[in-house]
């Protein structure tokens, strides 16, 4: 079988930093060649001719709003790339500012021939230290782009104060506290950090922060209601785009030292985690999650998880976004490690209480519910 090629898609608000970080991609040193995927907004491709590298082949998906066409231009693009195989190593995809990582995202799992190619390895959003915090307020693509994120890069970190920088951090860990998250100036982030992730396996995320299934705050239950789903006529108005590039002077040293994490509870994203340390019955655990994933999958913005199937000494992976969902039988539990299963859930409005209780009761069953470690 040939290994599937990793696609690692860049996304992140206007002028955050995306198409730096891409340059940087192409221009540092790392014997590995890759095939970029360029989105844009509007009818004349400009960010095709800011990045660098003549060598590098940019193929530009153009045209109106991400959620309707571009999905079918991605995999018109993936496919053509595929035909070509051996030329390059992995693909790279920036995607507009104001895209719903959402519909990128899916087009990993939903359309056969793509997924039978390609992997989806991270999703790798720029944040802009300096804007970040207004844009939460008043873009939900922000916002969504922040929580999906597998790696965020805290970009212009010259352009802030170090409480600047602690309160922005605050603010990015209340709606994703699983991302890895590194500060950046001009995306001067080490590429491992951003590249060949690997970041849907759950065990990394372990390592980078090992607490990561443990205490968390559930937010209320607001939501404004405002979430990125197209449908086939969309009309959407993506005109109040300001600019915000940020191009003012650096007033601080990024290096002054970093002043505390601030912690803030964000009303609309929040996110479920539950691990259980015993064996999983797959015939009562996949429809548990099929029912779960399609009832609530609007608000459920990523899905995760390693579960440890009773009799199976494979480990079984799933990851979803939104209603889409994907799972596998992956590689042996090693010797020595815990079979333990861990599931995670991010989005809006989620119904933490019936998820728990859904996983408890429907699939462990009353009694072994008692083992179920809360988190
Ligand atoms: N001060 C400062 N400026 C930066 C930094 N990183 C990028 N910029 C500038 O910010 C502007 C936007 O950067 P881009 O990389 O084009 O951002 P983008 O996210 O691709 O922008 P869009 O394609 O418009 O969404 C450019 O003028 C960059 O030179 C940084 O760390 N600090």
């Amino acid at each position: 079988m040939t290994e599937k090629i990793p696609v690692t898609v860049i996304t992140g608000y206007l002028g955050a930093g995306k198409t730096t970080l891409l340059n940087r991609i192409l221009t540092e040193q790392h014997g590995r060649r890759y095939a970029v995927i360029v989105n844009e907004f509007g009818e004349i491709g400009i960010d095709n001719d800011l990045v660098v590298g003549a060598d590098e082949e940019v193929f530009e998906m153009n045209n109106g709003c991400i959620c309707c066409t571009v999905r079918g231009d991605l995999i018109r693009i993936i496919e053509g790339l595929m035909r070509r195989r051996g030329k390059f190593d992995a693909i790279v995809v920036e995607t507009t500012g104001l895209a719903n990582p959402a519909p990128v995202a899916q087009t990993f799992f939903m359309d056969a021939d793509v997924k039978e190619a390609a992997r989806l390895d991270a999703v790798v959003t720029v944040a802009d230290a300096k804007w970040l915090s207004e844009r939460l307020k008043d873009a939900p693509e922000a916002k969504s782009q922040i929580a999906f994120a597998d790696v965020i890069v805290l970009n212009k970190t010259d352009l802030v104060s170090a409480d600047e920088l602690a309160e922005v951090e605050g603010r990015i860990r209340a709606i994703n506290p699983y991302a890895a998250l590194h500060r950046a100036v001009r995306s001067d982030v080490p590429l491992q950090a951003v590249l060949e992730r690997n970041a849907f396996d759950l065990d990394r995320i372990l390592e980078i922060e090992p607490a990561f299934l443990e205490a968390e705050e559930s937010g209320h239950d607001h939501d404004d209601g405002h979430d990125h789903e197209c449908g086939p006529d969309c009309g959407h108005d993506h005109h109040d785009h300001d600019h915000q590039h940020g191009h003012g002077h650096a007033h601080e040293d990024h290096h002054a030292p970093h002043a505390g994490m601030k912690h803030f509870h964000d009303d609309e994203m929040h996110s479920v985690s539950i691990r259980h340390d015993g064996p999983v019955d797959p015939e009562r655990f996949v429809p548990w999650l099929n029912d779960l994933i399609q009832r609530d999958g609007p608000d459920i913005l990523r899905s995760k998880g390693i579960i440890a199937f009773k009799d199976e000494p494979r480990r079984f992976v799933f990851q979803g976004v939104h209603q889409i969902l994907d799972g596998d039988l992956q590689r042996e539990w090693k010797e020595g490690e815990k079979r333990e299963s861990r599931l995670v859930f991010i989005g809006r409005k989620l119904k933490e209480q019936e998820i728990r209780e859904g996983f408890e009761k429907i699939v462990l069953g009353a009694s072994a519910a008692q083992e179920t470690l809360h988190s």
